[in-house]
């Protein structure tokens, strides 16, 4: 059956082309609707499958306004746009299109964004049910086992994590500062580690009295249903003084999602997430949540009227570190949590996994970190770089040989697709594969089997696919130098690998662990690396990313002549230099973290032990403390 496309465009000539365009492909044109009054009557009459939709209409409302509707609608759609502002394509970003196209555009293009689009809504439909289906379930555990609400509250914060991204939750009723307060907030420190804060850590921490904390939260009234607020949306609800405000500046928080909770005596209780990220979240995160809502309500009810329920202070951190299998990967920046959050989230199916990004952020190792920690781990994990062998190698290299299938074939060849079996294979560079191949690969990943050079019998196998990429697919696929079909089988869940340029944060967390790696492997006892040099390395623009940032590691420990690395040889940058040095400045977060354990102990007077003591602020043992005060150089005169 033919596709029905609604096209919502005032722009009568393009209009009537896009139609001609998709009639004759074959598409079925329901209508032409000049404004989002005129789509929604279209709509009434017959829904389409996708709609092409305009950002800038006639009459007030915009394709945005629309967006919205298809979302909740679960109606595919694909923007068109000329000359959209930042502002609002980051806002049209959050209504979750399936495409975009930019005009003007060729007929190919706007071919391949449909099929694309396509493709990515049967299969987010998918994830989306199965997401669904785990987070409940996962709840559903979480409070099957726990009576007391804060400790629920963690278990099911660090849960969502995975499923809705967070540096910072509120969970609670709308009163903060009431006796019968039983929300609490977690601010992520790691992985799987949160600080707990309740309101009395809240008040040390911002220096604010209790008093002043519930006059703020007067200011910060409850909203009545989800609702979203990324980049400036977020600066302007942080514009007068209120929780949310006192949050983002406490916490360097840049969107937010409020996601109020109704439960039945008729008490407001509300999960607030933020991050520091500036466009975190989006209509799926609403969708999801509200899914889970009533397993939420349930729960808190249940714990309600339980008597151990209040509990002000949680002296509990949930489990720490990196999860088992991604011991290796340094760093805590908030990109970098959300590409493992979402390897958690991938790694225990059998989806097919594409990982971006340039060359030397780390696809390889996200790619062991994703076998590690699937049920396949005991299983074998082949890597492939498509890149390194020329054609006429790659296909015997993936699928085998029988003995004589081609001149020096010598003997029977078992394939690197064979030797995955039950396993995962790693295609590196799949942009590299030439075209021939590509579509030898579709069969696999449709057909599950595969075929030796010269073999006359298939042969049946399961092996994970994880493909990784530093090249633009789309582009290729618009070039014709990638196979669309394969793009859509590889494309299931991709994960986008951030340069380092975008987690600085992570440079001297990095730095010190190949000095510490390299320093070991040369029998040099290298402690540390001068202040200069770190802020130069912070400064300077990291090309090929974390692997060029390696060497140079490697290089300034060779040369070091001391204990401490004193220089470092930066290859000469284009324009500007180290002079930036200062004002790019970003601190990091074990300084931040000392700044935090310094302020917090000012307050204290240096009280480590008792009652109303540092440590009980922190909520870590005293003895904790201690180390790592000793860890990041805090001494008794900083505290004075
Ligand atoms: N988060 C990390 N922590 C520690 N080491 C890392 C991290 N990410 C990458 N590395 C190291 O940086 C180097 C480059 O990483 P990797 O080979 O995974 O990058 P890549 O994106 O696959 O590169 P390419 O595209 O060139 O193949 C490796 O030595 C790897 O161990």
């Amino acid at each position: 059956m033919k596709e029905k496309i609604l096209i919502v465009e005032d722009q009568f000539v393009e209009a009537d082309y896009l139609r001609l365009m998709l009639t004759q492909a074959g598409y079925n044109v329901t209508g032409i609707a000049r404004s989002v009054t005129q789509a929604e009557e279209m709509m009434q009459e017959e829904t389409p499958d996708f709609v092409l939709l305009d950002i800038f209409l006639k009459g007030k409302q915009t394709g945005i306004h629309l967006a919205k509707q298809l979302t909740a609608d679960n109606i595919p759609f694909v923007y068109l746009s000329a000359n959209s502002t930042e502002d609002i394509l980051n806002e049209a970003k959050t209504t979750e299109p399936y495409g975009f196209l930019v005009k003007p555009f060729r007929e190919k293009d706007l071919l391949v964004t449909l099929e694309i689009a396509r493709y990515r809504y049967k299969h987010s439909l998918e994830s989306k049910y199965r997401q669904e289906a785990e987070l409940k379930k996962s709840i559903k555990n979480i409070i099957a086992k726990s009576t007391n609400l804060q400790e629920t509250l963690l278990k099911v914060a660090a849960t969502l994590q995975k499923y809705i991204p967070f540096d910072y939750m509120a969970a609670g009723f709308d009163n903060i500062g009431s006796a019968s307060f039983a929300g609490t907030c977690f601010l992520r420190i790691g992985f799987n580690e949160y600080q707990t804060i309740g309101i009395n850590e809240l008040a040390t921490i911002t220096g604010k009295t209790i008093e002043e904390l519930i006059a703020l939260q007067s200011h910060s009234p409850q909203e009545t249903n989800a609702t979203v607020y990324n980049n400036d949306a977020f600066k302007n609800i942080c514009r007068q003084p209120s929780l949310r405000k006192l949050f983002a500046e406490t916490f360097r928080l840049k969107s937010h999602l409020e996601m109020p909770v109704f439960i039945l005596n008729g008490r407001p209780f509300s999960f607030c997430l933020y991050s520091k990220i500036s466009d975190a979240y989006n209509a799926s995160h609403i969708n999801l949540f509200e899914n889970a809502q009533m397993l939420l309500i349930n729960g808190i009810e249940t714990m309600l009227n339980n008597k151990n329920n209040i509990q002000h202070k949680v002296n509990k951190i949930a489990e720490a570190g990196f999860a088992e299998g991604c011991e290796g990967i340094i760093g805590k920046s908030p990109l970098l949590l959300n590409v493992l959050d979402h390897v958690a989230q991938v790694a225990p199916s059998d989806t097919s996994v594409l990982i971006l990004g340039e060359s030397g952020t780390g696809k390889e190792k996200i790619a062991d970190c994703i076998h590690n920690l699937s049920n396949r781990k005991s299983k074998p994990f082949i890597k492939v770089n498509c890149a390194a062998l020329p054609a006429m190698l790659i296909e015997s290299e993936l699928f085998g040989h029988e003995k004589g299938a081609f001149t020096g074939a010598l003997d029977k060849r078992i394939g690197k697709f064979e030797k995955a079996n039950h396993g995962t294979i790693l295609l590196d560079e799949i942009g590299e594969m030439p075209l021939e191949l590509q579509v030898k690969l579709l069969r696999v990943l449709q057909e599950k089997e595969i075929e030796r050079i010269g073999g006359r019998d298939t042969i049946k196998i399961d092996v994970r696919i994880v493909a990784a990429t530093n090249k633009n697919l789309e582009k290729e696929v618009a070039e014709g130098r990638f196979r669309l079909d394969l793009y859509y089988r590889l494309n299931v869940f991709p994960i986008e690998m951030p340069p380092l340029r975008q987690r600085k944060e992570d440079i001297p967390v990095l730095a010190y662990h190949f000095m510490n790696y390299y320093g070991n492997k040369a029998g040099k006892k290298i402690s540390g690396i001068a202040d200069d040099v770190l802020k130069s390395m912070m400064a300077y623009n990291w090309r090929g990313n974390i692997r060029e940032l390696e060497h140079q590691m490697e290089r300034s420990v060779l040369l070091a002549k001391g204990n401490v690395i004193e220089n470092i040889l930066l290859p000469a940058m284009p324009g500007k230099q180290t002079q930036g040095a200062e004002e790019d400045y970003v601190k990091t977060i074990y300084e931040n973290e000392r700044d935090y354990i310094i302020s917090i102990l000012k307050k204290c007077n240096g009280r480590i032990w008792g009652a109303g003591a540092a440590a009980e602020i922190l909520n870590i043992h005293p003895s904790t403390l201690k180390s790592k005060m000793k860890k990041l150089g805090i001494r008794k005169e900083f505290i004075q």
